[in-house]
């Protein structure tokens, strides 16, 4: 079993990762339980595996009710919010009980966020089963549900006791899902790791076509990235954790514009967002257009959308630019972006007009631009 430390003081926790750990949950579980149940909210796409937590939890003799959630990011809303905790609430759930959030980024979130404001908080441990949430989501307590303004827009920063991530789990999830998990693994590289880039273009496929090995040190290496990130800057206040949002403005406001309806899921938005900071960046001369090329041409390789038109919007720069409004990193009216001066070398850029960005839109709206 391997175990990564998210140093935050008396904050601190352990994520473990190993093949099969799902059917061992109990035994890890054990000392959080202490001798009360622990309430299990999932989603209806994680069933399966709901049975395995669940067999291993009576098995270590801790008692657990699930809630299971329509799958997908709708769930992120105030209804399915007030359901979750009404359900917490009416499960008596005190302060220091354990809540567990079995599935991927939505059902974390929107767990996360639900043990944030139960009794002013109560505890929750993370148990991903997407690609995007055991290398990412699952860490650094990001807590939000969406609302028609935008992504996340209504949360807190709580952070979870515990991740357990069973690479094993990821057998059963589709193609398309792991492949937009995997956009946010490529994100480490680009950020401050380009290494670790070179190690994606030569196994990403691999990973994606079901290479344990590769699924594994992935994970390993994105969750020790992460954790690294959050315990320089937990509530993103000195710039280190904004990096995380590499793709994030560009890809939150696709999303936002696609309308949250599954036509384009998070990673796929990443994905694209990235792209065009990329090539927003090579287009104000502060990139190689070489290198925003190869990231583009990367993304294009597995299957992902590497701008506009491959992530389906149709919309103009205004109205997407009107979007980003919304961003939390947005300070007295001026919105910082991420941007690269290559692979590996993204920092955080507090000078952008956004008129620049609603031209560049425009421009790639009509066809990707050089890069
Ligand atoms: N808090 C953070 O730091 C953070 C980081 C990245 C993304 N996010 C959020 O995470 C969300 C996206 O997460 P996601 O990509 O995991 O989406 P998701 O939770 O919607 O899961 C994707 C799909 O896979 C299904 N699924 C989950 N596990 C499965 C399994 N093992 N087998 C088969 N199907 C399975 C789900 O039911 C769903 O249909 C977004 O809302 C995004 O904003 C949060
Ligand atoms: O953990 C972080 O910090 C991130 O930015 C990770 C992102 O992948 C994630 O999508 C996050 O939810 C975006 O944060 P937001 O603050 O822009 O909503
Ligand atoms: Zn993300």
């Amino acid at each position: 079993m391997k175990t990564v430390t998210v140093a935050l003081g008396e904050r601190s926790y352990p994520i473990h990762i190993d093949a099969g750990l799902l059917a061992r949950a109990g035994d890890l579980l054990l000392p959080l339980a202490r001798g009360r149940a622990m309430p299990i909210v999932t989603d209806g796409n994680v069933t399966d595996h709901l049975a395995t937590l669940q067999a291993s939890l009576a098995a270590a003799g801790i008692a657990s009710d699930a809630l299971v959630l329509p799958p997908g990011e709708a769930s992120k809303s105030w209804a399915r919010l007030a359901e979750v905790c009404d359900w917490l609430l009416a499960h008596g759930v005190e302060r220091s009980d354990h809540v567990i959030a079995l599935g991927g980024g939505v059902i974390g979130d929107l767990v996360g966020f639900a043990c944030a404001i139960v009794k002013r908080g109560c505890r929750f441990v993370q148990v991903p089963t997407t690609l995007l949430s055991q290398v990412d989501s699952s860490v650094g307590g990001k807590t939000a549900i969406n609302t028609p303004a935008g992504k996340n827009l209504i949360g807190a920063f709580h952070q979870p006791s515990l991740v357990l991530i069973d690479p094993l789990v990821l057998n059963s999830l589709s193609q398309r899902e792991l492949a937009a998990g995997y956009a946010e693994v490529v994100k480490y590289g680009l950020i401050d790791d380009a290494a670790f880039f070179d190690w994606c273009e030569e196994h990403g496929p691999a990973l994606l076509a079901g290479d344990v090995d590769a699924r594994q040190y992935a994970i390993a290496h994105s969750v020790a990235a992460k954790a690294r990130i959050v315990a320089a800057d937990e509530h993103e206040t000195n710039g280190t954790r904004a990096l995380l949002n590499l793709g994030h403005t560009f890809g939150h406001a696709l999303e936002a514009e696609a309308g949250f309806d599954g036509s384009l899921i998070h990673g796929e938005a990443v994905a694209a967002g990235i792209a065009l900071a990329f090539r927003f960046s090579a287009a104000r001369g502060l990139c190689p257009v070489a290198e925003a090329e190869r990231v583009g041409a990367h993304f294009r390789r597995v299957g992902l959308p590497d701008g506009l038109q491959a992530a389906g919007i149709g919309a103009d720069g205004a109205t997407l630019v009107g979007h980003m409004q919304h961003d939390k990193k947005m300070a007295a009216g001026t919105l910082p972006f991420l941007l690269a001066r290559g692979i590996g070398k993204t920092y955080l850029d507090r000078g952008i007009d956004l008129t620049e960005v609603e031209s560049f839109l425009d421009a790639e709206r009509v066809a990707p631009l050089p890069g």
